[in-house]
């Protein structure tokens, strides 16, 4: 046989140099063509059940594969881009959003992705979904927590104690009583607030006190200041005295902890891994001379006392309380504890960073401020502390904080199905089966930069009063987040919704308006990350997705006064 005629045949006849090449190249190149041609047959069998018109007697299926190349991992390689949004905005590309769901294959494992608002709606109201074996991996990767530990922490797939109630009930218990009751997030509040006022006024001595002026990046000053505050509102005083440079170090792990969340290992990222050993090192010294000072007896939580130096609020008494009761090392109570760090820290801080940025913004709408200030005001006692419930209800600053929560929360809800589940897609409709065993993720970027939820102004715009209605009895401009169900959900929903939302909003609010009361900024114009003059209002950081509040990838630079 003529060898142009038969070119497979010419292979054996290569050198094997060449063959060591091409054929592991040919096997390869099989393969993932084989993977992308049988799973797009796939979803292209299954797409039509999930876009057809009503069908009530059509049975309900699981949320159409989307196809993928690389066995295994799937999707993984393009959701870890660390772009916000890319990998959505890439998937709307070939996906139509009339499915409300979808399955990812993400490292080996399916995830069934929701985006119709009733499905999500739908997850949230339903009780059985729990996000146990999230939070292992979180505590195991992210944290560095040995298994065992964090299982025993969680007390996961034990029973009740001589009590009567599970550890989960215990832990759900802590955050009921000292993080969510009225009292208790008062008491935080005011302490946050106390030490801020603190704060602002040593900074008021230093940077404007006596008609002196100050240039500074107002991110970067206000990030400073909010730690040091709800560190100390939170966990005491301690713990600052005893770990100066926690602040710098927790900042540095919180750009890295995802890193480790998602698996990518010590050798690929070794700075990621050496930055939370720093800081938990630092942590585990503040743990063992507490611990020594309080004689391992947290101050009672439920005694007179609201917050003392050593462990700071109840809450935190509880859970220290919580650790013992649990026979948890020192490590691991160090790991819980940069967790819950990061909880306080990482979503409230950036939060109202992006609140005065917005507020404060030379190319924004001008009348902001002044409408801003205008309400403040009201919330401004003769003696010129803060009074909060006026704060919390001032409608401009409530909406101004929600459009930021909207625009830049990036979170991925995940709960765990014990059951198979069906959810209703399109007000009901049509149904999704979720099957028992799986994983579903609803990402809030889905919902929260929908384009054709969020019309007016379109959705990627910032728009303070988006949350505002008229109330037709009175004429007066009113908050609402009415409509928004399913669509717009930055704590989470259900009963796992983050236990820290009634804190967090507080702190934000009170954060903006302590600022703005005191001071007066003059925007100089913005900076990138590395100081440099750049025209543009910041963008985000680069991150990956779940990241909780996106940070900004710059700053803006102002000179600070003292208001008389
Ligand atoms: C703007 C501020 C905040 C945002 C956007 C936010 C968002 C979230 C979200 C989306 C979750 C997951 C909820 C779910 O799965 O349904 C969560 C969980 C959590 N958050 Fe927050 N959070 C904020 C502030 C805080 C604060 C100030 C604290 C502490 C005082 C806190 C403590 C926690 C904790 C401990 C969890 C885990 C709860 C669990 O595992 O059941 N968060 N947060």
């Amino acid at each position: 046989m003529d060898v142009a005629t038969a070119p497979f045949l010419t292979i054996p006849n290569l050198p094997p140099s060449v063959l060591i090449v091409i054929v592991p190249f040919l096997v390869i190149a099989g393969v993932l063509t084989t993977t992308r041609l049988y799973t797009t047959i796939r979803y292209c069998l299954a797409l039509p059940r999930h876009t057809s018109a009503t069908d009530k007697s059509a049975k309900a299926k699981p949320p159409p594969p989307v196809p993928y190349t690389i066995p295994i991992l799937g999707h993984a390689i393009s959701f870890l881009a660390p772009r916000p949004g890319k990998f959505w905005a890439n998937l709307f590309r070939s996906h139509p959003r009339a499915t409300g769901s979808c399955t990812l294959l993400l490292g080996g494992r399916n995830i069934y992705i929701l985006f119709s608002p009733s499905a999500v709606q739908a997850l949230f109201k339903t009780r059985g979904p729990a996000r146990d074996g999230f939070n292992l991996q979180i505590v195991e990767k992210g944290l560095g927590i040995d298994c065992k530990e964090g299982l025993r922490f969680f007390g996961i797939g034990e029973g009740p104690d001589h009590t009567g109630i599970t550890p989960a009930q215990q832990l759900e218990n802590i955050d009921h009583n000292y993080l969510l009751g009225k009292k208790s997030v008062n008491e935080l509040t005011a302490e946050f607030v106390r030490v801020l006022r603190d704060q602002v006024t040593s900074k008021l001595k230093g940077e404007g006190g006596e008609g002196k002026e100050k240039d500074d990046a107002l991110y970067a000053w206000l990030q400073d200041m909010m730690f040091n505050a709800s560190t100390t509102a939170f966990m005491g005083s301690r713990i600052l005295e005893v770990y100066p440079n926690l602040r710098e170090d927790f900042f540095n792990f919180d750009r890295v902890m995802l890193t480790m969340f998602f698996g990518i290992p010590k050798w690929l990222s070794p700075k990621a891994y050496n930055v939370r050993e720093k800081t938990l090192g630092g942590l585990i010294e503040w743990q063992q001379q507490m611990q020594e000072e309080c004689k391992s007896n947290p101050a009672d939580p439920d005694g007179d006392v609201d917050w003392e130096p050593v462990y700071g609020s109840r809450a935190n008494r509880a859970r220290q309380r919580y650790y013992a009761s649990r026979g948890l090392n020192t490590r691991t109570r160090a790991g819980i504890d940069l967790g819950f760090l990061f909880g306080l820290s990482s979503n409230a801080i950036p939060a109202a960073g992006w609140m005065l940025m917005h507020i404060l913004d030379p190319e924004g709408d001008q009348s902001l401020l002044s409408r801003v200030m205008e309400e403040l005001e009201r919330a401004r006692r003769d003696d010129g502390t803060l009074d909060i419930p006026t704060l919390i209800g001032l409608p401009l600053l409530h909406s101004v904080l929600h459009e930021v929560l909207r625009l830049y929360v990036d979170v991925l809800v995940t709960r765990e199905l014990e059951e198979d589940l069906k959810l209703p897609l399109d007000d009901g409709k049509r149904q999704v089966l979720l099957k028992k065993n799986a994983v579903v993720m609803a990402p809030s970027w889905l919902g929260h930069r929908d384009e054709a939820l969020w019309v007016d102004p379109p959705c990627h715009q910032f728009c303070a009063e988006r949350f505002l209605k008229t109330d037709p009895e009175t004429g007066k401009s009113v908050f609402s987040t009415s409509g928004t169900n399913g669509k717009f959900f930055p704590f989470g929903g259900g009963k796992s919704m983050c236990p820290g939302r009634v804190f967090g909003k507080q702190e934000i609010l009170a954060s903006v308006a302590l600022v703005l009361l005191a001071f007066e900024f003059e925007p100089l114009g913005f900076v990138d990350e590395q100081r440099k003059s750049k025209n543009e209002f910041p963008g985000l950081r680069k991150s990956y997705s779940g990241s909780g509040i996106m940070a900004m990838d710059g700053d803006m630079r102002v000179k600070i006064k003292s208001r008389k």
